[in-house]
């Protein structure tokens, strides 16, 4: 694998996420494009982003009905992405049919706890303890459900790891140390996250919104 750091190119404007893709593009390991690009884009623009030559992460953080979901994978599969995302709170059996129905390739991961959220959200929409209860008990589900790994923050890697040692960790929710945080809550540095068990690093804004994202990107690598 190249190295682990996946840009998240969270635009609508496809020339804007093709350029800064070209920039970075020998300073990360793929690209994830999520549904800003997605739902503007469509599957053309996947396409057209694929042809840089780099593995995608389509984010689309399916949660529905087990069958929805699963001819939502179904229509997808042409894309082939390296790595798509469900909700695990979408339940063991729409986790199983998701896996069911994608391409042999394609690691399935679930997410877990949003990295915007914290423990005072959770009990706000009903749940009970803190995240890391939560990604845990998550985590023990997509692993039951066939799934390939989880997404989870860096503060909560090494215990889902301990649960689930050949499982696949994608970590958000990165910043460098002197990153502007925004709207995430569970935040820990690239460095921490892989120190961890991170598998890959999902990175947006600090490559993106840098005024040169190139460099940017270099000197995240360069913690690494
Ligand atoms: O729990 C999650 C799951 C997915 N994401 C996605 O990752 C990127 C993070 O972008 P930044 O600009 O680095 O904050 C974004 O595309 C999210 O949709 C996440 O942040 N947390």
């Amino acid at each position: 694998m190249k190295g682990p750091v996946y840009v998240a190119l969270d635009t609508p404007d496809i020339e804007r996420a093709k350029a800064i893709a070209s920039k970075v593009r020998n300073h990360v390991g793929g690209i994830k494009l999520g549904l800003e690009f997605f739902c503007a884009n469509g599957h053309a623009g996947v396409r057209e982003i694929a042809a840089i030559g780099l593995p995608i992460f389509l984010d689309l953080k399916l949660h529905d009905i087990p069958n929805t979901v699963a001819k939502a994978v179904q229509a997808l599969r042409p894309l082939e992405p390296a790595i798509l995302t469900v909700h695990a709170a979408g339940g063991r059996a729409m986790m199983e049919d998701a896996k069911a129905a994608a391409p042999i390739g394609t690691k399935v991961v679930a997410v877990t706890v949003l990295t915007s959220l914290d423990g005072e959200d959770l009990t706000a929409i009903g749940i009970k303890g803190d995240p890391h209860d939560q990604v845990l008990r998550l985590t023990a589900l997509a692993r039951e459900a066939g799934l390939d790994g989880v997404v989870c923050s860096g503060e909560e890697v090494k215990a889902a790891k301990a649960l689930w040692r050949d499982g696949f960790f994608v970590v958000p929710g990165v910043r460098p140390a002197d990153g502007v945080v925004g709207d995430q809550k569970r935040v820990v540095t690239p460095r921490k996250a892989l120190d961890h068990g991170a598998s890959i690093l999902v990175i947006g804004r600090p490559i993106t919104q840098a005024e040169d994202p190139d460099l940017a990107a270099r000197a995240i690598e360069a913690t690494l």
